[in-house]
């Protein structure tokens, strides 16, 4: 594939008005979401709700992809339907999940890196013929008193340069993500600091593993105060912090950047996404690739009752997909 098809993809993933939505939910993780609900963690159950949210009606409006996890993208509708197949036919780009998870950093408590590189380029290859179009890795940042070291935000750009590169070759928009974590009592000018050290480091990276930028999208977390902060932000503060840094470290060759929700409400994320595009214009178009932030109402009403609250579950995440849309563009207003 070439550059200019890989940049088509990653232009089509940050569409005007469009972002995506991530339901790469590890079985772990998705086990914590529907025990949280009181839903199964069954491959089935998991099947079920993955068809839910990949067939709600109209969801293209304001989607342009979905994120989706190795056993999601080997799996079908009820009637038998590969979702990338559904998902193609609907104008949703096919994206999926490629690391393997964080574990802890030798030698640095407190610190993780991301582990998959092994084996990755024919695992890889398996996805492009599976349809995938788009492949994603996260990088887990911590940040206490002691964290992160910088041997650990190198160590994880460099996974995230090496994934990157490998992507390219096999024809895949590599989405790179470093999520500095929220969890904390840290200020928001420490998650600035944490947020510029990591976004430095990853286009060193990426420029040294000679990774196209125009055919790459950044997914990131918002500069926000931690959660056991006294100092919440205001929503003005946040947006103005983050686009700060992101002009200061990210080139504006990137066709776009997308954030993750990160544990923040749903009116939250979009009120944040919203105050960035109002400053703008900005190098690039700044969309939303959020999990929780666009599903978790629509699980908690599906989980009250399966049948009788699906079509409600689905007008839900669309719901979520049109408030974040909206304020991709700096058109949503509060209710
Ligand atoms: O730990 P896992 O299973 O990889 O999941 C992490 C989740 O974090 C995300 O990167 C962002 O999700 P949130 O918007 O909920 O923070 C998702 O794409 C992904 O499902």
């Amino acid at each position: 594939m070439s550059i200019e098809d890989l940049e088509s993809v990653a232009l089509a993933m940050v569409a005007p008005g469009k972002g995506i939505i991530a339901i790469d939910e590890s079985t772990n993780t998705i086990k914590k979401r529907f025990e949280a609900v009181g839903i199964d963690n069954t491959e089935e159950n998991r099947r079920a709700y993955r068809e839910l949210l990949l067939t709600a009606p109209n969801l293209n409006e304001h989607i342009s992809g979905a994120i989706l996890y190795d056993e999601t993208i080997r799996q079908s509708t009820k009637d038998g339907v590969p979702f990338t197949q559904v998902m193609k036919k609907n104008g949703i780009i096919p994206g999926i999940k490629v690391d393997k998870g964080p574990v802890p950093l030798a030698g640095f408590p407190g610190d993780v890196v991301t582990e998959g590189l092994d084996g990755l380029r024919e695992r890889l290859a398996e996805y492009v013929k599976l349809g995938a179009q788009f492949a994603k890795w996260r990088a887990v940042i911590n940040i206490s008193e002691d964290n992160p070291s910088s041997t650990a935000i190198e160590a994880n750009c460099h996974a995230l340069a090496r994934y990157a590169a490998l992507c390219q070759e096999a024809g895949l928009v590599p989405m790179v993500e470093p999520e500095v974590i929220m969890d904390g009592d840290h200020s928001i000018e420490v998650s600035y600091e944490v947020h510029e050290a990591v976004l430095r480091s990853l286009f060193n990276a990426l420029y040294e593993q000679n990774v196209m930028l125009e055919g790459t999208i950044l997914k990131v977390s918002m500069v926000i105060p931690g959660k056991e902060s006294d100092e919440q932000a205001e929503v003005e503060e946040v947006a103005e912090a983050t686009v700060r840094v992101l002009k200061t470290t990210v080139p504006a060759t990137l066709p776009g950047i997308v954030f993750l929700s990160g544990g923040q409400t749903d009116e939250q994320s979009t009120a944040h996404l919203n105050a960035m595009n109002r400053m703008g214009p900005h190098p690039w178009p700044l969309s939303f690739s959020y999990g929780r932030a666009m599903q978790q109402a629509a699980l908690k009403l599906w989980s009250k009752d399966m049948k009788a609250n699906y079509a409600d579950a689905q007008k839900t995440v669309l719901a979520r997909a049109k408030d974040n849309g909206l304020a991709a563009l700096g058109q949503w207003n509060a209710k």
